[in-house]
């Protein structure tokens, strides 16, 4: 990892790494995070750059600004369903999550709608992806080196995407609201000497890393639990569902999503046991402690979900699936710290209501559009270090009706 690392777990550790500000930890990624996704990636930003960047892209990803996106997801997912499902009954849940992910970030986020452009984009995507849980040795062949030039291919074929943006906001065709490309180049404009082209590029490409692939294994490892959960989450549907009925317009809405409460637990508890992060670095910029351990400047810092999720004295019987432990109103509320599949602190998730809503829109459309059953009922969970079914998690399917 290039410097000496101090693990820390346990809510407390959580409080110190996640709480600290920048004058005691920074954030610090991985070399080959860095390299691919950028050395301005809004991970490892600080001060004003961070400030400004975080601003621009959390304002997309605010429940305001997620319930006009509700519709354009909606249509999306429905014909990417369809779509596979024409001339076949199998789907391979993950890369089916993995490529209907992509899709909503492109459109959604950057307003990127050209298939040819988003399949090349998530060629090369997945090779940087790949890349950045590599070892980072820049030879012909491996993955480091397949994910620095899939990386330059991104940057030539953005370039100029960013260009005729830039355009059509300087004669007044575009808004800067209309996608976070947008927004961040109309920020460029106005801070000039602190926001660079390189930031925006590096942004673009750490926001494609960060929303696609947790998502998509969050909605597969849905998939992966057993008929008891399933039989629950379509019932919560189906009555979603009914409710849809005698309305004009039957996309869902913000309303239906808030409605899908159990389907939520379920996913959270499975983040609880199966974090799709596993955790993430820091860095000492001064010298500190943590419970009577001196931590020298320099000095690299981990926090883990797993452990503190694995606590029994926060979460009692730690091991067993109980999606009512992220019911409101509980008599002992999980304390701040204890759950962090997104992260805390500053530098927590900003996508984690749009994953919640990419996913609960997806849930819906698959139990009320098709039967399923998996192919490989207990399909072995893998780290990789993500944690994906070994099998890719094909499931069968069968059209129930017409889209709902
Ligand atoms: C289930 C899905 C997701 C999980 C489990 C997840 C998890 C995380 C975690 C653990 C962090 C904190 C990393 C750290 O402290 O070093 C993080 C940060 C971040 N995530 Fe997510 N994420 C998910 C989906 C998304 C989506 C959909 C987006 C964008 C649309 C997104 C954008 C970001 C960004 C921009 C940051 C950096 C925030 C900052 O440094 O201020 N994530 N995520």
């Amino acid at each position: 990892m290039g410097a000496p690392t101090v693990v820390i777990i346990g809510q407390s550790g959580n409080k110190f790494i996640l709480g600290s500000d920048e004058t005691v930890l920074i954030a610090k990624q991985p070399k080959t995070l860095s390299t691919i996704a950028g050395k301005h990636n809004i991970f490892e930003l600080t001060g004003s750059r961070y400030q400004l960047i975080k601003g621009a892209m959390s304002s997309f990803m605010k429940p305001s600004s997620l319930q006009t996106n509700i519709k354009q997801m909606d249509d999306l997912i429905t014909s990417l369903f369809l779509k596979s499902t024409k001339e076949t009954d199998v789907i391979p849940t993950v890369g089916f999550m993995k490529r209907l992910t992509f899709n909503i970030a492109s459109a959604v986020l950057f307003g990127i709608q050209d298939d040819l452009l988003i399949e090349e984009f998530s060629h090369d995507f997945s090779l940087a992806f790949k890349a950045v849980w590599s070892i980072p040795v820049n030879f012909p062949g491996t993955a480091y080196w397949r994910g620095l030039r899939a990386r330059s291919r991104i940057i030539a074929r953005l370039m100029p995407i960013i260009r005729k943006k830039s355009a059509d906001l300087r004669e007044g065709r575009l808004h800067p609201a209309s996608d976070i490309l947008s927004s961040l180049i109309a920020l460029k404009t106005q801070n000039e000497d602190v926001i660079t082209y390189e930031m925006i590029v590096d942004n673009f490409v750490t926001l494609m890393i960060a929303s696609h692939d947790t998502s998509a294994i969050l909605m597969s490892l849905i998939l992966s639990k057993d008929p008891e959960i399933h039989l629950k989450v379509y019932e919560e549907q189906v009555e979603i569902q009914r409710d849809q009925e005698g309305r004009d317009d039957r996309n869902l809405t913000w309303d239906d999503i808030q409605k899908m409460k159990y389907t939520w637990r379920v996913a959270q508890e499975l983040m609880r046991i199966i974090p799709p992060v596993f955790g993430s670095f820091r860095k000492a910029v001064n010298d500190t402690s943590f419970g009577g351990f001196d931590i020298p400047k320099g000095w690299q810092v981990f926090w883990s979900a797993y452990s503190t999720h694995m606590d029994n004295d926060i979460f009692v019987n730690p091991t067993e699936f109980d999606p009512s432990r992220f019911e409101t109103n509980l008599p002992t509320p999980i304390p701040p710290y204890a759950y962090i599949p997104f992260g805390g602190g500053q530098h927590s998730c900003l996508g984690n209501e749009f994953a919640r809503v990419e996913t609960l829109i997806t849930i819906h459309k698959l139990v009320t559009m098709y039967e399923w059953s998996l192919i490989h009922p207990n399909e072995v969970i893998t780290r990789q270090p993500m944690p994906y079914p070994s099998m890719g998690l094909p499931i069968k399917v069968k059209p129930i009706s017409i889209a709902s």
